[in-house]
This record gives C-alpha cells, structure tokens and sequence, in this order.
C-alpha cells in the first residue's frame, strides 16, 4: 500500500530547512500519499524522471499546480506552453525553441559577458553588497528584457509577475494571496509587454510573433506564447544565480578551483542548480490508471514532483549533499526531462556562466558577513538577501 505523510511542502518551516523532510519523503517509498493535500508525491530520482518522461500518463494540460483545471476555473489563462500536451504543445514549444536555440543564445555571449563585467566591477568598487537585490537580481534585469527587445523602464515588474506565478503553482495559501495583491500593477504590464507592438525587432519577442507571418501561431498565441518566456526568465534565473553565488561563498575551496580555472563556472552553475534545484516542485496529472514505483495510480491524481530532493537523492548521486564544481551533473532534473524539458536552459546556462566567470576574475572571495535570508515561495527555492563583502583580486 502506499503509505501516508502529513508533510506540508509549502509552509514556512518547511521553506526555512526541507532537506529533513525530503531525506523522509524518499524512505517512505517511491510513492507517498500527501494527506495534506490529497495529492501523490515522488522524491527518489528514478521516480521524478519516469514522471517527467511520460506526458501521456502524466499531462501537464491540467496545469502544473497543485489545481486540477478539469475541475477547477484557472486562476490565470493556462500556459499554451506549459500547461499543454501534444499536439498543441509541439508548435508552441517548437517557436520557443528556434528562438531561444543554443545558436541564437551564442549570438549573446558577448553582451552577456561585458554586462556581467561591468556589473561585479561596480560591486567589488562597493566592496559590501547584497549580493541577492544587487547581484543575483540586478544581472537577469540588465540582460533578459534587452535580449527579449524590451523597452527600459518598467522591467523590474518580472519580479512580481513571476513571484505570483510560481506562487500560484502551489496552494492557495498566504504565500498566493500576498504574490496576487504585490503583482496588481505587475499583471497587466506583462500582458501590454508581450503584445507584437511592445517588442522592438531583433528580439527573442519579435521573433516569436514572426512565427505568426507563417502562420505557424495566431496574433493571441504569439502573445501568449512571448508571456511564457517573460514568466519563466527571469525569476528563475534570479534564484539560480543566487544559489550559485551562495554555494561559492559557503565553499571557499570550490571558490578557489574556480578561481584557478574560470573556465569551470559553466559546469559550478549547473551543479548549483543541482545542489540548490531552484525549481523544488509541481505537479502532474494521471490521465489513466498507471504504475509507478510498483504501485498502480488511478485516473486524475495529481502527482507532485520533488526535483530538489531528486537531485540529493542517494540512489542516483555519490556525496549527494556535497557542493563539487567538477562533478558530472548529467541527469540532474533541476531544468526538468522529457518534453518540457526547459526551452530555456541555453539562455540561463550563459547568464549562469558570465556572472561566476566574471566574479572568479575579479574576486579573490566571497565573504558571507551576515545572515542569510531565505526567500519563501510555493515553487522556488532560494534566498531574499545574501550579505557579503566581496574581496578584490
Ligand atoms: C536556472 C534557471 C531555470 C531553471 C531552474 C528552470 C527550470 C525549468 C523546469 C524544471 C522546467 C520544466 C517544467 C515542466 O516540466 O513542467 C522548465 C520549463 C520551462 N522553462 Fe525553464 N528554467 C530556468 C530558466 C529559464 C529561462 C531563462 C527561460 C526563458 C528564457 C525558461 C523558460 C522555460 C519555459 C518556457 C518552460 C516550459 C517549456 C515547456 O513546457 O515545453 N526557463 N524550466
Ligand atoms: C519551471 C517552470 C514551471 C517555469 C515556467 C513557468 C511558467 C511558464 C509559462 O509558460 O507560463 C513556463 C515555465
């Protein structure tokens, strides 16, 4: 039988530590009934990645939060990208994915690295900074809506707007509600931002609203679809570079291998994202009676995926718990699998890489000189301030 946890994976205590509660999760078994919720849970990496890889079992079209849309009114307009399955989710993701294509995110590479030089320049001039407002903040909102072929002013409303998104993954707790009222101004921008007419050409958004020239989207989908990566870009990155930044300051020897070889940071961000999982849940949706971990799930379950705890899991990853630039990350499920596997990991992979390669050449350490902030969200995990004082080369 499946056993039960009243774990609650999206309350402050468990937002403060849940690395505990996850190890616990993964001894209960392969499936855990969350009687909190009513929801199936999977935290071993086998699991979480036999999940990922089935879309017909497991549909993301009934969202990806912890609401059923075939039974509850969305509270926004469902993702054509996200909350979709095939054949719908083929041509929106196949646009997504020219745009933001390895090729295409090459082309960056070099405004990327002269903004991320200029930025750590400016802060190692300050010497003491927070490093999650001023660093891990401020670079995704110098680079992203420039690539994107936004105008200046107003970027900062992605944080809200993605802040409310993530939160409204999970339940409708305080978390959502405080996210709903923080993102009244926020809401509407992003929907003026993502129409043809806001986006300068040359852009990641004016080459999604091409694809409507073809015929490939409708005018709404292009807008639509241009919304989806305006939701996803930014915030995650934020919590990305942030847990990057975190791990260098509070593994001094990793730091040093990375400063003898700043052709490392691209391989210590991606074992960030594995240590820190910024993404830590969301769900799925049984569209039939289906085994998993040697028990059978019946017809509209939601199945609630822990890629954080996938990512420390024992029976996939030697030292699970160590912070180790060098490791082989292959596998890590931090950027999801299967065929929403994330468009954009090309994009958050060279921001990751020009932010720890600029840091490695201009600080000789990142010294943390006070405590901590963790940020609570029902989907991200990562921190709302990180004090440091940032020693110069
Ligand atoms: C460290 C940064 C990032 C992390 C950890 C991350 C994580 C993820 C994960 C786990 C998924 C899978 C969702 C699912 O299976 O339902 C995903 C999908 C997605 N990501 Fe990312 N992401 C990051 C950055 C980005 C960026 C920079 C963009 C856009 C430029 C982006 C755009 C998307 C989109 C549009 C999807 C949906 C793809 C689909 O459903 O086919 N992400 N991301
Ligand atoms: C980790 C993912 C859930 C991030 C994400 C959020 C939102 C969208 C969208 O299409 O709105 C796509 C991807």
């Amino acid at each position: 039988a499946i056993p039960d946890s009243p774990l609650d994976p999206f309350d402050a205590a468990y937002f403060e530590d849940p690395l505990p509660a996850q190890e616990a999760l993964r001894e209960l078994g392969p499936v855990v009934r969350l009687t909190r919720y009513g929801v199936f849970a999977v935290a071993r990496h086998a699991e979480v990645k036999a999940v990922l890889e089935d879309w017909r079992s497991f549909s993301s079209a009934r969202g990806v939060g912890l609401q059923d849309f075939a039974r509850d009114q969305p509270a926004r307009p469902p993702s054509i990208v996200l909350e979709t399955d095939p054949p719908l989710h083929d041509r929106t993701r196949k646009v997504q994915a020219r745009v933001l294509s390895p090729a295409a995110i090459a082309a960056l590479r070099a405004p990327f690295t002269a903004a991320a030089e200029a930025l750590v320049d400016r802060l190692v001039a300050r010497r003491e900074i927070d490093a999650i407002p001023e660093l891990a903040e401020a670079y995704p909102l110098a680079v992203f809506p420039d690539a994107m072929g936004m105008p200046g002013e107003n970027r900062r409303h992605l944080l809200p707007w993605g802040n409310l998104v993530f939160n409204s993954f999970g339940p409708a707790n305080a978390y959502l509600a405080q996210a709903i009222e923080a993102a009244r101004e926020a809401t509407p921008w992003v929907f003026a931002q993502s129409r043809r007419e806001s986006l300068a050409p040359g852009g990641f958004g004016a080459g999604i609203h091409e694809a409507v020239d073809c015929d490939e989207l409708t005018a709404e989908e292009a807008a639509q679809v241009v919304r989806s990566v305006l939701t996803a870009g930014v915030d995650t990155t934020v919590s990305g570079i942030g847990a990057a930044v975190f791990c260098l300051a509070r593994h001094p020897e990793q730091y040093d291998r990375l400063r003898a070889q700043p052709g490392l940071a691209r391989g210590a961000f991606e074992e960030a994202v594995r240590h820190e999982s910024p993404v830590q849940t969301f769900f799925r949706t049984t569209t039939r009676a289906v085994a998993l971990g040697g028990e059978t799930l019946p017809e509209g379950e939601k199945v609630l995926m822990f890629l954080g705890a996938a990512n420390r899991d024992p029976r996939k990853w030697d030292r699970p718990d160590d912070y180790d630039i060098t490791r082989r990350t292959a596998g890590h499920v931090g950027f999801g699998n299967g065929i929403h596997a994330c468009v954009g990991m090309a994009l958050a992979r060279l921001e990751g890489e020009c932010v720890l390669a600029a840091l490695a050449r201009r600080v000789a350490r990142i010294e943390i000189t006070g405590p901590p902030r963790r940020r609570h969200n029902n989907t991200l995990r990562g921190l709302a301030s990180l004090p440091v004082r940032l020693h110069p080369a």
